[in-house]
């Protein structure tokens, strides 16, 4: 596990630094809305509620918001329960725990790089009963991206070139698989695919990009929050 690069806020909204265990409380936390949130949006694009039923939710949804109190995050900061840029991403799209919008898809090392598993639901349609294109690219960019870190260089896409040959079922295990193909200086060349748990051999979508891991004067000006460690 990386450790946060730089003293953040404690979780109590003071500047001493969590302890681990506090950390795995709020983690806990965060998870356990993340997964009710996601519950609550699948609800919602399923339901055929009539509109006064909506109305209500709505009005109870927006109660519940207001209790979400306390410092807010500001843009570029880097939260205290995450470890930047390999380890947890509590609220990324993809991989957060505590995202709403994430399926969330787990994480772990396979052979010369990294699967993800996730199933996708309704929240993520494209055509009709199947995964929208841009979601499957975006499972594959975050792996892909997370290869390189877990390879030891970090980087961001420059290209991604995303192929789809058959259609990504919904409400069906998918394992998503990355690995790092060479680098060239600064970038680094991986490959991506897409199939289903059960037909792991058929890839339904494939990709190749190259990512180039910033020079430290770029990465300063692009993450403040890293300052004094690169
Ligand atoms: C402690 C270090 C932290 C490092 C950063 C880690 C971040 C990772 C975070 C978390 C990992 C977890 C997973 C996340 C996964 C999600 C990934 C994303 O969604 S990333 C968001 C979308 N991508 C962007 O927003 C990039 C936008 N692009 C840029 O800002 C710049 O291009 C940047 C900073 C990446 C590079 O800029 P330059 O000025 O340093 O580099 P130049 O000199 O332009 O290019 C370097 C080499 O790359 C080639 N290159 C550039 N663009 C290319 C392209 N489209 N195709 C092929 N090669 C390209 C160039 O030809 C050059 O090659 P030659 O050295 O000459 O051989």
């Amino acid at each position: 596990m990386n450790t946060p690069p730089t003293a953040p806020p404690a979780t109590n909204g003071t500047t001493r630094r969590p302890t681990e265990g506090e950390l795995e409380h709020q983690r806990a936390a965060i998870a356990a809305l993340g997964h009710e949130l996601r519950a609550l949006v699948d609800a919602t694009v399923r339901t055929s509620a009539p509109a006064e039923a909506l109305h209500r939710v709505a009005d109870g949804v927006r109660r519940i918001t207001g209790q979400l109190t306390g410092r807010r995050r500001e843009r570029a900061e880097i939260p205290a329960v995450d470890e930047f840029p390999g380890g947890t991403r509590m609220y990324s799209p993809v991989t957060g725990a505590g995202s709403p919008l994430a399926p969330p898809m787990r994480v772990t090392p396979a052979d010369g790089g990294l699967i993800g598993r996730c199933t996708l639901g309704f929240a993520h349609e494209g055509p009709p009963g199947y995964v929208h294109g841009g979601m499957s690219a975006m499972l594959l960019d975050e792996l892909m991206g997370r290869a390189c870190a877990a390879a030891g260089m970090p980087g961001m896409t420059v290209s991604l070139q995303v192929r789809y040959h058959r259609p990504v079922p919904l409400e069906t295990p998918l394992r998503v698989h990355a690995r790092v193909t060479g680098t060239e200086g600064r970038k680094i060349f991986v490959d991506g695919s897409i199939s289903t748990e059960g037909e792991p051999s058929t890839t339904v979508v494939t990709a190749d990009g190259v990512f180039v891991t910033p020079d430290p004067d770029r990465t300063r000006a692009l993450f403040p929050s890293l300052r004094g460690t690169v």
